[in-house]
């Protein structure tokens, strides 16, 4: 039985999944943490990479691997294919002013919002690599000069698999290329004219490939392992595109993702455009559409309600099992790294409703579970106003593992969850779009996720109605 890799390069770590080609049975798994912070040293992620690879055996005995990796950060290569600067993050909100002046110079308002998303898909965001672009070539001129191509975490990452063998063999699929702000999922076609207005010239970018073309062979000295097969490189994927492919998401299917970011995204088989830019017409990893809701407030709301507690995320959740639905007119508003979705890069958090009665950890727990999920609640009513069917809700990341965060969840969106077994639902899908590169073949080949638990508690409108009153009160940063 021929085996498989699948690799997802994420915001807080990198995890590897070896799996058999044709069944999709988990044969090993790993990991490695990343660095903290919104701008990185690609290299980091090189290393955790090569960590996580030697600690789940190596890949020599796999036909092929894809990468799928954390959207939009901008990897800027110099003509020798050195990294010019510390990548930054899709939750960098620094580049907040550009995504504006790019919508004042196609028009503002309105019109500047509609131009981008009939252009890209998506109304630009600080996410997004075009910003990051207009951010650079204002703020650091002289590393602005030095590039010469410019790539995401996964192209870079699959790129050094290869072996790094210059500029023009960089790859890249359409999953990632629609997160860029410079390609559009409608013609398949890179809008190079834009990345020239954001960045003031053009710049080398790497070829789209279909699904389940290769982007070439690993260099197993890359990964200093030596000689073997011949191992073929999947396209790969950015990790939301990658997470619907692990998570066998089909037409009717919603996909709530809980990791670093909130998503919110649907599989479809037309391109989303929606001005308001709550949605972003994203592709997907099999030729269709992925259009997606993103927050940048998600398992880390968790984190850092744990952390205000002192306690474990065990009993943060036991904590917010305990206190009642509402958590007695507590309400988080969880903008603590700025927000997205809605467009607030500045935001911060706030906690609205404290009395006597709710100043109480159980009650700050259940407000940090509900306030995430309210969050993401709204996301999916974006997401469905832009035409998206919701018969199935399958909750995945690291955050589906809080028992609270899976019993709540159908109070807030008002309808069941399902939960597949806890598993690294990138990975899979990044092993599965390998499996299909090396089996060939139409379709990927059809892996089952194991047996779905569902939740189907009452839904708590309260909830969302008292959320929506506190998220229009929240306040900016204070200017550094
Ligand atoms: N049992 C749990 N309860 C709540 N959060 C959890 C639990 N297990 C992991 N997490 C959180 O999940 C997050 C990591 O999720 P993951 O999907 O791997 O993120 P990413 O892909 O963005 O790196 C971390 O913030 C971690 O604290
Ligand atoms: O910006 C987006 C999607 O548009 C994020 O979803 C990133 O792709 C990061 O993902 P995680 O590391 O949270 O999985």
């Amino acid at each position: 039985m021929p085996l498989v890799a699948g690799i997802d390069s994420s915001t807080q770590s990198c995890k590897v999944v070896v799996r058999d080609a044709e069944t999709g049975a988990l044969v090993r798994q790993s990991r490695a943490p990343h660095p903290e912070g919104t701008e990185v040293d690609p290299r980091a992620w090189w290393d955790a990479l090569r960590a996580a690879v030697a600690e789940a055996g190596g890949l020599a005995d796999v036909a092929a691997v894809a990468v799928g990796g954390q959207q939009h950060g901008m990897v800027c290569l110099d003509e020798a294919g050195q990294v010019v600067r510390p990548a930054l993050l899709w939750n960098d909100t620094r580049s907040a002013d550009a995504a504006r002046e790019l919508i004042e110079e196609a028009g503002g308002g309105e019109a500047g919002r509609r131009f981008w998303a009939d252009a890209t898909g998506a109304v630009p965001v600080a996410s997004f690599t075009a910003t990051k672009l207009r951010w650079l070539a204002r703020h650091e001129p002289a590393n602005a000069d030095r590039v010469a191509a410019v790539c995401l975490p996964h192209d870079w990452l699959t790129w050094r698999l290869a072996g790094a063998p210059g500029l023009a063999a960089l790859r890249t699929d359409r999953g990632d290329a629609s997160g860029t702000g410079y390609w559009s999922p409608r013609t398949g076609e890179y809008r190079l004219d834009l990345l020239e207005r954001a960045f003031g010239r053009r710049l080398r970018v790497p070829v789209v490939l279909g699904p389940a073309e290769t982007a070439g062979h690993l260099d197993p000295a890359a990964l200093g392992t030596g000689a073997a097969g011949p191992v073929l490189l999947g396209p790969g994927t950015g990790d939301n595109a990658a997470a619907a492919l692990g998570a066998g998401a089909g037409p009717g299917d919603v996909v709530v993702s809980i990791g670093t970011s909130g998503t919110v995204f649907a599989v479809a088989d037309t391109p989303a455009a929606d001005p308001s830019g709550a949605v972003a017409g994203f592709a997907d990893a099999t030729g269709r559409f992925l259009p997606l809701v993103c927050t940048l407030n998600a398992a880390r709301v968790l984190d850092a309600a744990a952390t205000l507690l002192g306690v474990d995320l065990a009993t943060l959740s036991e904590l917010a099992l305990a206190a009642p639905p509402g958590a007695g007119g507590l309400v988080l508003v969880p903008y603590l790294e700025g927000e997205r979705t809605p467009d607030r890069p500045t935001a911060t958090g706030a906690l609205h409703g404290l009395t006597l009665g709710t100043s109480t950890p159980a009650h700050l727990a259940r407000a940090a579970v509900e306030g995430m999920l309210c969050a993401l609640a709204d996301g999916l009513d974006a997401l469905t106003a832009q035409g998206a069917r919701a018969d199935r809700i399958i909750l995945v990341g690291g955050g589906a593992r809080s028992a609270a965060v899976r019993r709540i969840a159908p109070q807030v969106f008002g309808r069941p969850v399902v939960v597949p077994p806890p598993g690294e639902y990138v990975a899979d899908g990044a092993a599965r779009q390998a499996a299909w590169v090396a089996l060939g073949g139409a379709a990927p080949p059809a892996w089952s996720v194991g047996d779905t638990e569902e939740y189907a508690t009452e839904p708590v409108p309260a909830i969302r109605a008292r959320y929506a009153e506190a998220r229009e009160r929240v306040v900016d940063r204070l200017p550094e």
